[in-house]
């Protein structure tokens, strides 16, 4: 928005709140008073503030209470309205990517949840090698063995893993890790290329000059050759599926290797909602795939780290603290510089005070601060490891011969010079810097659309009007991908335009602005 137009809206509104004044004026009406909050000389100041911080949330969950009623009633007012054949009830199969939009709307009308495994079993299908992608910091928590499964049972698919994030853990650890992974299966150690300006707003003008070519990234060499050594000896044109729960950097790790925004990449969980083909060369083509589902049976640490948020229904105060509680006290405390805590509600008081993060009224607003924290451990920047097993115990599908057999094909010395080396680059935090995290293990996903709990209506029903909202966001987005984006996802920039584009945009926003007419946009 240009300045002009800015304050031209700020005296407009001046204006106006100065008429109402006058009007209430001439009408008797006063301001009512302001509430000064309690004193800080009051005793018990934290015991009365958090007694408010409680009534409110009760006050808060009433409502929600109220409003899942309404919304059952309308449901059954429609439900007696509409034909119910209508209704979508058996699962569409899903097209191939650049599917039609049509097809795309049919897709968005099912459980986003059916639609993720339909996709990921395409995926796995199409594929001759998958990539599964880990987290760094937690290597354990990000394997899935039912679909580690279905690879090892389809008898002739090679499975890889990708140790991604490698520069948020210290190097001691990430050799651990790699030693440990590697008794198993060919692991690849992976830095992708992150945006710097991640958590700053960047504007579309600065957004398009971000160029891939000159950006850190490190094990692509390694993975590229090792893909490359592999399909020679298969002597055929190769496909590549790349696998994980979300924010692991699936997408990050193809847009490294092509060197393009090619994937849209982001802060956000569970933002791949298709499969997307994307050619390599002529021998080798990547597949991005949308996450993994979580089974509802895991514990609520590895559900608040692995639930991707547009799917799922979290509590992020349950969240939060169910992380708080597999983390080392004495390094939370140090890194986010708050007093020695009893319990969550406690640490997240402390952080909410430490943050500046208030409610009306001045009482520290517990919620967002477990939000913030929650946020911070699935995002791309906090520095946490876990510890690898001291034993190594195969899971239970692996057995000696399916190990050895998913290492034939790939030229595993060069892999681990290449390891070696990336290690060696790769400038991780110290283990002083970095938290110490107790890792729940292995992560129960599903894979079979019949084992998805079905949602409550009344959830289906909102969640439907979500994905509608943002069918519509992709509709437009479609039109202009920068422009779009950059508005509902501030933290990362997404794929590639012709930067040309984005200015034509720009410049017509910049003539529309003079054409801002108040009374009518304003009221
Ligand atoms: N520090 C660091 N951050 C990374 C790395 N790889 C990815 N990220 C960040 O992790 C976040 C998630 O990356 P994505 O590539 O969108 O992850 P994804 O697995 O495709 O996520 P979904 O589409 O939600 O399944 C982004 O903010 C990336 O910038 C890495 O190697 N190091």
């Amino acid at each position: 928005m240009t300045c002009h137009k800015r304050y031209k809206i700020k005296k407009k509104v001046r204006e106006h709140h100065r008429k109402l004044r006058k009007e209430a004026k001439k009408r008797g009406h006063k301001k009512p008073r302001k509430d000064p909050g309690i004193p800080n000389s009051a005793p018990f100041k934290e015991t009365l503030l958090r007694e408010a911080e409680l009534r409110k949330q009760q006050l808060e969950e009433l409502k929600q209470q109220q409003k899942l009623d309404r919304q059952k009633e309308q449901d059954k007012k429609r439900k007696l309205e509409t034909d119910p054949a209508d209704e979508p009830s058996n699962v569409e199969s899903v097209e191939e990517f650049g599917q039609s939009k049509p097809k795309k709307a049919k897709l968005s009308k099912q459980n986003p949840k059916t639609v993720h495994c339909l996709e990921l079993k395409k995926v796995i299908e199409a594929s001759d090698i998958l990539l599964e992608v880990l987290d760094a910091r937690d290597p354990l928590g990000c394997r899935c063995p039912q679909v580690e499964e279905v690879i090892v049972q389809s008898g002739h698919k090679k499975l890889v893993l990708v140790l991604n994030k490698s520069d948020l853990i210290p190097k001691e650890n990430l050799e651990n890790w790699l030693n440990y992974l590697t008794k198993e299966l060919p692991t690849v150690v992976f830095k992708a290329f992150t945006n710097p300006k991640d958590k700053r707003k960047i504007t579309k003008v600065k957004k398009k000059a971000v160029s891939f070519k000159h950006k850190v990234c490190f094990g692509k060499e390694g993975l590229l050759k090792l893909l490359g050594g592999f399909q020679e000896t298969l002597g055929k044109p190769i496909q590549v599926g790349v696998i994980g729960f979300p924010n692991v950097g699936k997408s990050s790790i193809i847009n490294s290797l092509k060197q393009e925004r090619i994937c849209n990449v982001g802060i956000s969980m569970g933002l791949t909602r298709s499969m997307q083909v994307v050619p390599l060369d002529k021998q080798i083509t990547i597949i991005d795939s949308p996450c993994f589902i979580v089974s509802p049976l895991n514990s609520s640490t590895a559900l608040a780290l692995r639930s991707p948020a547009s799917i799922e229904v979290v509590k992020p105060l349950e969240a939060a603290s169910a992380i708080l509680s597999q983390a080392d006290a004495r390094q939370v405390v140090l890194k986010y510089n708050v007093p020695n805590y009893k319990n969550s509600l406690e640490f997240f008081t402390n952080l909410a005070q430490r943050r500046g993060l208030h409610q009306k009224g001045g009482s520290p607003n517990v919620e967002r601060a477990a939000k913030l924290l929650w946020s911070e451990w699935t995002g791309a920047s906090l520095c946490y490891y876990c510890q690898p097993p001291t034993l190594w115990t195969p899971p239970p599908h692996f057995n000696e011969n399916i190990v050895a057999d998913m290492k034939r094909g790939f030229n595993l010395e060069e892999l681990e010079k290449n390891n070696a080396h990336n290690i060696q680059a790769i400038r991780g935090p110290s283990s002083g810097n970095s938290i110490l995290f107790w890792s729940s293990g292995l992560t129960n996903g599903i894979i079979e659309e019949k084992d998805i709990p079905e949602l409550p209506k009344v959830m289906q029903q909102g969640k439907q009007e979500e994905r509608e909202d943002s069918e519509d966001k992709e509709r437009l987005s479609d039109m202009s991908p920068i422009e779009e984006t950059s508005e509902a996802l501030p933290e990362e920039s997404i794929a590639g335009e012709p930067s040309t584009r984005s200015s034509i945009i720009l410049d017509e926003k910049t003539k529309e602005d003079d054409a801002y007419d108040f009374s009518t946009d304003y009221a």
